[in-house]
């Protein structure tokens, strides 16, 4: 029977009425949301108030036993986070075609398309998206929004740089959770003499349309993020999940103004494996849409090299990891995808 697949544009997903072939999972009880048997009380990843004295505490045992957190008094204002979502749902809600103006001509590093890590599945994921990577979305917006296109790329400018400052104080407090500073890490000092402004950000909007079988599709299949941290913004919807060991696909419900940080492969290498990243996914919905506002924060700016930091590591070792940029991770990632982290690795589990 010819499949109807191949017709399926991401921009229109929302107005199908039942789950083309390509669209549907063949999901295992690995992939099943029950947790195990012996797990009885519904777990929930920790709510940290960033102005509580214990702070530094209470993130490093998020980081050790979830990898994810959330964040309320972060100082990102609502009327910020608003615009962003409205720049979104602005962006989402457009005719495919339209949207299509702003596909992505780097391989999908930046620009309107499917996830970037779909080559790695068999099956198609039910959402859309827009990767921010570099100035290029100033021609895009300026192609699809020519009259708002200034207050638009304000926004995106202004998001950017909260984010930044955000991931930073995020960085120093994770780092005293481990005895560290950001002054123990070679590259922060480095960027810091030489003046130039630490951070590259990428911000991808997402967005899962309704679907008519959910039970049955991928929003965004399991992964982890390649960066240092992720700051995620997600509407009233939920939809994120992160796994955990011992109890499986936990939901991270949405509560109004709280953010979601996950901890990414970089800060897996740059603890030595003390925090690892954490694996996720967003499954969808079949009444609501959904959208998330992921920023995701590869840290210094340049060609810059990630390595576990010596401090943490300790006089005898070993050194887990061996240094990597994040480009030079980005291309790894996208060559092994969930192998990235083993393909740099040095020192084998069993050694
Ligand atoms: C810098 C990047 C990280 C990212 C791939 C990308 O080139 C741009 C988008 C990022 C994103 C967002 C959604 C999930 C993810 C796995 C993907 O497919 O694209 C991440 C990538 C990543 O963190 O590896
Ligand atoms: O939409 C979500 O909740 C997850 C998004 C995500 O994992 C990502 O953008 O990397
Ligand atoms: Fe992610």
């Amino acid at each position: 029977m010819p499949s109807i697949t191949e017709d399926v544009s991401i921009g229109n997903l929302g107005s199908l009425q039942t789950l083309p072939d390509s669209f549907t999972w063949n999901f295992t009880a690995a992939d099943s949301l029950l947790p195990p048997s012996s797990a009885t009380v519904k777990e929930f990843i920790p709510v940290i108030n960033l102005s509580d004295p214990d702070v530094t505490t209470l993130l490093g045992n998020a980081c050790k036993t979830w990898g994810a957190f959330q964040i309320a008094n972060h100082g990102i204002s609502q009327s910020l986070l608003d615009d962003v979502e409205s720049l979104s749902k602005t962006f989402f809600d457009m005719p495919s075609e339209r949207k299509l103006e702003a596909a992505s001509s780097n391989k999908g590093v930046s620009g309107y398309g499917e996830p970037r890590i779909s080559p790695f599945f068999e099956k198609k994921m039910w959402s859309e998206g827009l990767t921010i990577a570099d100035g290029s979305y100033r021609n895009q917006f300026l192609t699809i929004w020519p009259r708002d296109y200034t207050k638009y790329c304000g926004i995106i400018e202004e998001y950017k740089g909260e984010m930044e400052n955000l991931a930073n104080r995020l960085l120093s407090c994770i780092l005293g959770s481990l005895g560290v500073t950001v002054d123990d890490i070679e590259w922060a000092q480095k960027t810091e003499k030489s003046g130039s402004k630490m951070g590259r950000g990428v911000i991808r909007l997402n967005h899962y349309p309704v679907c008519p079988e959910p039970e049955r599709a991928m929003g965004l299949a399991a992964h982890t993020d390649s960066c240092l941290l992720t700051i995620l913004h997600q509407s009233n919807m939920g939809g994120l999940q992160v796994f955990k060991e011992e109890s499986g696909w936990v939901t991270v419900e949405p509560i109004p103004g709280v953010l979601v940080v996950n901890i990414g492969d970089l800060f897996h290498i740059l603890s030595n494996g003390k925090f690892p990243s954490v694996v996720h996914r967003a499954r969808v919905n079949q009444t609501k849409s959904r959208i998330s506002i992921a920023y995701l924060w590869g840290g210094p700016a340049g060609d810059v090299k990630i390595s576990p930091i010596s401090k943490i590591v300790g006089p005898v070792g070993p050194y887990l990891y061996r240094p990597v940029t994040w480009s030079e991770y980005l291309r790894i990632k996208f060559e092994v995808f969930d192998k990235a982290l083993d393909a740099i690795r040095v020192v084998n589990p069993t050694n």
